[in-house]
């Protein structure tokens, strides 16, 4: 990887929370998963790592949260480890221009969800996961704590199970799927993987650390092992730049322009490949369900520091 050397990290991200302390927040913390509406809704937390494995930190990036759609990215890359490209023929690669639940391009498409992060593609990796794995839970945990450098990360069950109470669309999403032939597994078993998957807690720097293989052409810094191939790690970007914050992924690209990722939790992941990257949380979303401040977070990140992708 090469640097960009010289750029005081600390000094941007210090800068960037004192500006959002000024701002008014008029996101709302997602309530339709209760146990999500619990979380403390002022909490802001920042954490970049760069090429050099440098660390800078704001606020309250070591408390944990839950990532609900940013590990949809972690499911699709243990999905591509193990099925490559015939992963393809399941799921798309376009950007869906709808919300992340939206049931509706899917009967036009006939149960072929436009990619793997609005919810009926990460449902379908997920489908997949089950038919590769014995137990897809714990190689999931396996994979990912391996990333985080944490042996400890894992799922939250009351994130888990109160979603699972309530997840009537993604009910909704699976049966349709299952009519088109696109869900193997049973419905229940595939929505369960599914709730756990989106239950998993970080912080933001267990999160900056998880996605540096994306930074690094694939690699895990930690330990030098090739995660995904440097064609994957390009082509997982991609996704994540069109297709990352549902109908606001244009939106992001061009106030922030990184390849990046959001989930409900009021967390966002964002990539400078070769460069860094870095995690932000502030729980209160704005109407299509991206944290508020960590879009403009990420926005001051990448204007002060002038190093989006663009
Ligand atoms: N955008 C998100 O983070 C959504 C994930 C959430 N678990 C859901 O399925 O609704």
């Amino acid at each position: 990887m090469t640097n960009k050397a010289h750029i005081n990290y600390q000094l941007i991200l210090e800068q960037v929370f004192d500006k959002m302390t000024g701002l008014e927040n008029s996101g709302q913390v997602a309530t339709y998963i209760p146990q999500l509406a619990k979380v403390d809704a002022n909490k802001l937390g920042i954490h970049l790592i760069d090429s050099e494995q440098s660390h800078y930190s704001v606020g309250d990036a070591c408390e944990k949260f839950s990532i609900q759609s940013i590990a949809k990215v972690l499911s699709l890359t243990l999905a591509l480890k193990a099925r490559g490209d015939s992963l393809w023929q399941r799921v798309g690669v376009e950007p869906s221009g709808s919300a992340f639940n939206s049931l509706v391009q899917l009967e036009y498409e006939k149960g072929r969800p436009r990619n793997p992060f609005i919810n009926a593609g990460a449902i379908v990796v997920c489908d997949v996961l089950i038919s590769e794995y014995r137990q897809p839970k714990s190689e999931l945990l396996k994979f990912i704590r391996a990333l985080s450098g944490n042996a400890k990360l894992s799922f939250d069950p009351a994130v888990a199970e109160s979603e699972k109470r309530t997840s009537y669309r993604n009910n909704a999403l699976a049966h349709l799927m299952k009519d088109f032939g696109n869900i193997d597994n049973d419905i229940e078993t595939v929505l369960d993987l599914y709730c756990y998957l989106c239950s998993i807690e970080m912080t933001c720097q267990e999160m900056a650390q998880t996605f540096m293989y994306l930074a690094d052409n694939g690699v895990n810094p930690l330990t030098g092992e090739v995660v995904v191939s440097s064609i994957e790690a390009k082509r997982i970007n991609a996704i994540m730049q069109l297709c990352g914050f549902y109908d606001e992924a244009g939106e992001f690209s061009f106030t922030v322009g990184l390849p990046g990722k959001s989930g409900v939790g009021g967390g966002i992941i964002a990539i400078h490949p070769k460069h860094y990257s870095v995690a932000v949380w502030s729980p209160k979303l704005n109407s299509k369900g991206n944290s508020f401040i960590g879009m403009k977070v990420l926005e001051a990140i990448t204007t002060i520091s002038q190093s989006s992708i663009f």
